[in-house]
């Protein structure tokens, strides 16, 4: 039986660049974790709504939800885009290259606990943020996020549901745990306005008060 995600992604006309991209992860050997089609979508819809000019991103891949994200920038806007692998890096810089958005992006390779630390330090401010790297560390993630948003800025989170795991009382590894905890931060959290999203994998959404 056709799945309500399949039916949606029917809808819409094939994404010639995306698919490229695709392929290029598929080249590379690399396991193709970019976010669903249908959120890819939706990072384009909130950053255009948003009016983002710098976003940023952790967990860059090969550049599927950069590129996502892109599409949706006003003219000249940034990503900055942090990723503990040179290789994803590369590869991400490439499409993103390609996808004509390669003057927008800029990459931080290295932890991106130390990234953000840097970004702090440096008092840079955001519009849009895309959670998307380790699952142990989303909830350290939201904190930074939401210290590093401008008012009104829009977060989002992917994966929220682990295939199932984050929903199951008999799995209780490090990343269920930390998800479970991302989960309920971003639902109770007074600094924020959200909501989930149960479809795919999972998405949470919260706009910074
Ligand atoms: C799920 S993939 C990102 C997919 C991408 N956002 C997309 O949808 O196209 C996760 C990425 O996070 C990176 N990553 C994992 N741990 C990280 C860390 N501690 N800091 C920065 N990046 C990390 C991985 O190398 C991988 O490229």
């Amino acid at each position: 039986m056709t799945t309500p995600e399949q039916y949606s992604e029917e809808l819409y006309a094939e994404d010639e660049v995306l698919g490229r991209v695709k392929a290029s992860i598929a080249a590379a050997g690399i396991q193709d974790v970019s976010i669903a089609p249908g959120y890819g979508r939706l990072l384009t819809l909130l950053v255009t709504t948003s009016c983002t000019t710098h976003a940023l991103e952790i967990g860059a891949l090969g550049g599927y939800s950069g590129i996502c994200i892109a599409r949706g920038l006003v003219p000249g806007g940034t990503i900055t885009s942090l990723e503990i692998s040179e290789d994803n890096a590369r590869l991400a810089g490439h499409n993103m290259e390609e996808a004509g958005f390669g003057k927008n992006v800029n990459y931080m390779i290295g932890p991106a606990l130390e990234s953000l630390d840097q970004l702090q330090a440096e008092g840079k401010r955001f519009d849009f943020f895309f959670i998307d790297a380790d699952k142990e560390n989303y909830a350290h993630y939201l904190e930074r996020a939401i210290q590093l948003a401008n008012p009104g800025a829009i977060i989002a989170g992917d994966n929220t549901l682990l295939r199932g795991r984050t929903l199951n009382a008999e799995k209780n590894g490090p990343s269920v745990v930390a998800m479970r905890k991302f989960n309920e931060m971003i639902a109770t959290d007074e600094r924020l306005l959200s909501t989930f999203l149960p479809a795919f994998d999972g998405l949470a959404l919260a706009l910074v008060k």
